[in-house]
C-alpha cells in the first residue's frame, strides 16, 4: 500500500454514486490530523444496465412499488459491498483497518424547495445497515438530510471537502465539477471570507440522455458528436432561459428538473440530433461562466481546476476555453487528486467529519443555518 507522507493517519472509504449512474466510486483515503487528506487507492464498479434502468426508472417515477425500492436498494448496496471489496482485496488489507465508510448513497429526488408546496426533501436510496453487514466496517451515511433540516439546500456538499484539499493554496482557487450535473466553488484567497459554492446546471446528464437516444451506448466519447454538429442559438436561448439559470445561491439542482421532457419541450422537431449535442453542451459551457460572474474575483485572470466525467469530454473543455478567454486549466490530479475521484474522497473526509463530531457542511454555500455534523453512523 503507498503509505502517505505524514504518520498515523486514519482511513476511509468514500462511495459515491452520482447523478450520471455510471456507477460506484471507491476512494480509500488517508487522513491525519494536520494535512490535506491524501488519495490512497481507488475502485469504481461499473452500474449494470438492469440497476442503471431501475435506478433511472425511479428516478423519474410517478409511482414506485415497495418491492421495486426494495430490489433497487438492496442491489445498489451490494454493488457499493463488491466494490468495498475489490479495494480492500487491491491493497491487501481488511476491514479492521477502515475507521469507516462514507456512503452517499444513491439520489433518487432532491427537493430542497419542497415539490408542488411540499415539504423540502431530499432521497439518497441507501441501506447503511445491509453495508455494514456485508463489509464489516462502520458506515456512515445520510450526509444531505441534517444540512436540508437545518434550512440548507442539502448540495452541493462538495465545496468543504474542495476547501480541505486546496484551500491551503496561494491565492483564489476556483473547483468546478462536470459531473451529471456541474457544481463550482470558489475558495477566497483570504482565508476569513467564506467559501461560496452552488450548482450551475445540467453537465453530463443532458449530454448522456441525448446522446443515448440516438446511439447504443452512454455518452458522447471526448464529445466527438457534439463537435460534428453546429450550436443552434435560438435553442440555446430557449433553454437559457429557465429561471433556475438566473436564481442567486445557495442553489441546487437535479434530475427533477433537467430531464428529457425539458429538453424536447424546447425543440421544434426540426433540428439536427447533433446540432442539439453541440447546444447542450454549449448550455453548459454558458451556464457555468454565467455562474463564475456571479462570484466576488478578485481579478479577471482566474484559475480553474476542472473534475469530474465531464473534464474528459474534450469538446465541453474547449467550449468553455472559449468562453473564459482569461481562465488557466489546472488539474486536481497535479495535487494527488484524478479529477474522476474527488467527490468519491469528499464522502471519506465526510464520514471522518462525522465520527470526529466535526461539521460537514459550510452554511455560506447551502444556507444553511449554521454548521452541522452530517450523517448517522451505523456501527461495524
Ligand atoms: N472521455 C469522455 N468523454 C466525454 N464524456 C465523458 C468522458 N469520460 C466521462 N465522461 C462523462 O462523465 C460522466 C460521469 O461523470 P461523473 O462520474 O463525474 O458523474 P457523477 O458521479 O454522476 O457526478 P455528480 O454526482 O457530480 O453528478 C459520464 O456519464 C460521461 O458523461
Ligand atoms: C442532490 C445531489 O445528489 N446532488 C449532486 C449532483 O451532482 C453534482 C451536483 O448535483 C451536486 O450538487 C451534488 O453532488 C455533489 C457530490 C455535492 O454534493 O457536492
Amino acid at each position: 500500500m503507498k503509505m502517505p507522507p505524514t504518520a498515523l493517519p486514519s482511513y476511509y472509504i468514500g462511495l459515491m454514486s452520482g447523478t450520471s449512474l455510471d456507477g460506484v466510486d471507491a476512494a480509500l483515503v488517508a487522513i491525519g490530523p494536520d494535512s490535506p487528506p491524501v488519495l490512497i487507492a481507488t475502485h469504481a464498479a461499473p452500474m449494470p444496465p438492469p440497476l442503471h434502468h431501475l435506478l433511472l426508472t425511479l428516478c423519474h417515477a410517478e409511482r414506485v412499488s415497495f418491492a421495486e425500492l426494495a430490489q433497487a436498494e438492496s442491489a445498489f448496496c451490494r454493488l457499493q459491498a463488491d466494490a468495498v471489496k475489490a479495494l480492500l482485496d487491491r491493497e491487501g488489507i481488511t476491514a479492521e483497518h477502515i475507521h469507516a465508510i462514507g456512503s452517499h448513497g444513491q439520489t433518487i429526488e432532491h427537493a430542497p424547495s419542497g415539490h408542488h408546496g411540499g415539504p423540502a426533501y431530499t432521497l439518497q436510496l441507501d441501506n447503511p445497515s445491509l453495508l455494514a453487514e456485508l463489509t464489516g466496517c462502520t458506515v456512515v451515511a445520510d450526509f444531505r438530510r441534517r444540512d436540508l433540516a437545518a434550512g440548507g439546500q442539502a448540495a452541493p456538499l462538495a465545496p468543504a471537502f474542495h476547501q480541505a484539499l486546496f484551500g491551503r493554496q496561494e491565492g483564489e482557487q476556483l473547483v468546478l465539477n462536470l459531473g451529471g450535473f456541474a457544481n463550482l466553488t470558489w475558495l477566497p484567497s483570504d482565508i476569513h471570507i467564506s467559501v461560496i459554492g452552488f450548482d450551475t446546471g445540467p453537465a453530463n446528464v443532458l449530454l448522456d440522455t441525448w446522446f443515448a437516444k440516438h446511439h447504443n451506448g452512454r455518452f458522447d466519447h471526448d464529445g466527438a458528436w457534439a463537435a460534428s454538429g453546429q450550436v443552434d442559438q435560438a435553442l440555446l436561448n430557449r433553454l437559457l432561459s429557465e429561471p433556475f439559470f438566473q436564481q442567486l445561491p445557495p442553489r441546487s439542482t437535479g434530475r427533477e428538473l433537467f430531464h428529457l421532457a425539458w429538453l424536447e419541450k424546447q425543440l421544434t422537431g426540426h433540428e439536427m440530433a447533433n446540432d442539439v449535442q453541440a447546444t447542450l453542451a454549449e448550455l453548459t459551457a454558458i451556464s457555468v461562466t454565467q455562474g463564475i460572474q456571479q462570484l466576488p474575483l478578485s481579478h479577471n485572470d482566474i484559475t480553474l481546476m476542472a473534475c469530474g466525467g465531464g473534464a474528459h469530454n474534450t469538446y465541453l473543455m474547449a467550449r468553455l476555453a472559449t468562453q473564459l478567454p482569461n481562465a488557466v486549466f489546472k488539474s486536481s490530479a497535479d495535487f494527488g487528486w484524478p479529477e474522476d475521484w474527488i467527490e468519491a474522497g469528499a464522502f471519506a473526509w465526510l464520514a471522518h467529519q462525522r465520527l470526529h463530531g466535526l461539521p460537514g457542511n459550510l452554511p455560506s454555500v447551502t444556507g444553511a443555518n449554521g454548521p452541522r455534523v452530517l450523517g448517522g453512523i451505523y456501527a461495524s
